[in-house]
């Protein structure tokens, strides 16, 4: 299944290079505000909620319209979201680098551009649309090239969330230099999700890493599950774009996130 989307996300942007030059991308980063300090906003007394804008999915299909992606996530901002993500994949998400720049516009939070990079190219464009985090899949990349695209990533001012699906992976992440991680519990070949990945990776993971237990968030009692095993922010999706009332279930999920008994005493 990733190598099917990556032919894809290479294919796209083929066509986007043969559009819009490096240069010209370079330019338009040079005159864009500095990038929010993301790696801060994700760590602090609690958990913190990543929200999605997930139109459809490998694994689900379509899930929601979507009409206006800079509306929902200002409902989560307001929710209490502490970021957002966009998923700008197109053909099996149906995301796009306009939705990523309509949030940007609307929402004074951090933003993730969630995509399958390949390349340095695609992290130009995540900061020139605003971006202030970039995903890196581990089992997209081989080890030069996630080492790489972290280095050029930071240089850029992006935040990098590594994403790995097990120790090995984890490892991988953290010989890389990685910061901040995000440990999918959806295994990449299978599309299944197991909940109980995260607990079983997060233990390889240094104190000083930011960790986010990303995928299956159906409420506070999952968010409550990936707190108890050592997370400090959840990425949730499919459960906010499905449900009927985005703004109420982000915060009830920040509000489970916030309750004391879960403070790790990190700040
Ligand atoms: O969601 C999928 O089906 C999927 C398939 C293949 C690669 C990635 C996929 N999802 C991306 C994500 O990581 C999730 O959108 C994100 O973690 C939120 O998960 P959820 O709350 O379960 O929608």
């Amino acid at each position: 299944m990733l190598d099917e989307i990556i032919d894809g996300v290479r294919a796209d942007l083929a066509q986007r290079q043969a559009r819009v030059s490096l240069d010209e991308l370079k330019e338009r980063v040079a005159k864009a505000p500095a990038a929010k300090d993301a790696a801060a906003a994700l760590r602090g007394d609690g958990v913190k909620v990543i929200c999605e804008v997930k139109r459809s999915s490998p694994s689900k299909g379509a899930l929601a319209a979507i009409a206006d992606p800079a509306g929902l996530a200002a409902d989560y901002e307001a929710g209490g979201a502490a970021a957002i993500s966009v998923l700008t994949e197109e053909r099996r998400f149906g995301g796009s680098l306009a939705d990523l720049e309509a949030v940007r516009a609307k929402v004074d939070i951090p933003v993730l551009r969630k995509d399958f990079i390949v390349t340095s190219y695609q992290l130009w464009e995540a900061r020139a649309y605003g971006a202030d985090l970039a995903l890196l899949i581990v089992a997209a990349l081989d080890q030069p090239a996630l080492e790489s695209l972290i280095e050029r990533a930071e240089s850029i001012g992006l935040t990098p969330i590594v994403e790995v699906h097990d120790e090995d992976e984890a490892e991988r992440a953290v010989d890389a230099g990685a910061r901040v991680i995000g440990v999918n519990a959806r295994d990449l070949k299978t599309l299944k999700v197991d909940r109980d990945t995260f607990e079983r990776v997060a233990p390889e993971l240094p104190d000083s890493v930011v960790k986010i237990a990303e995928s299956g968030v159906r409420g506070p009692h999952d968010l409550i599950a990936y707190a108890n095993a050592g997370a400090d922010a959840v990425l949730v999706g499919e459960s906010l774009v499905t449900g009927r009332d985005p703004r109420g279930a982000v915060s009830d999920l920040v509000a489970a996130g916030a309750h004391p008994a879960l403070r790790h005493g990190r700040s």
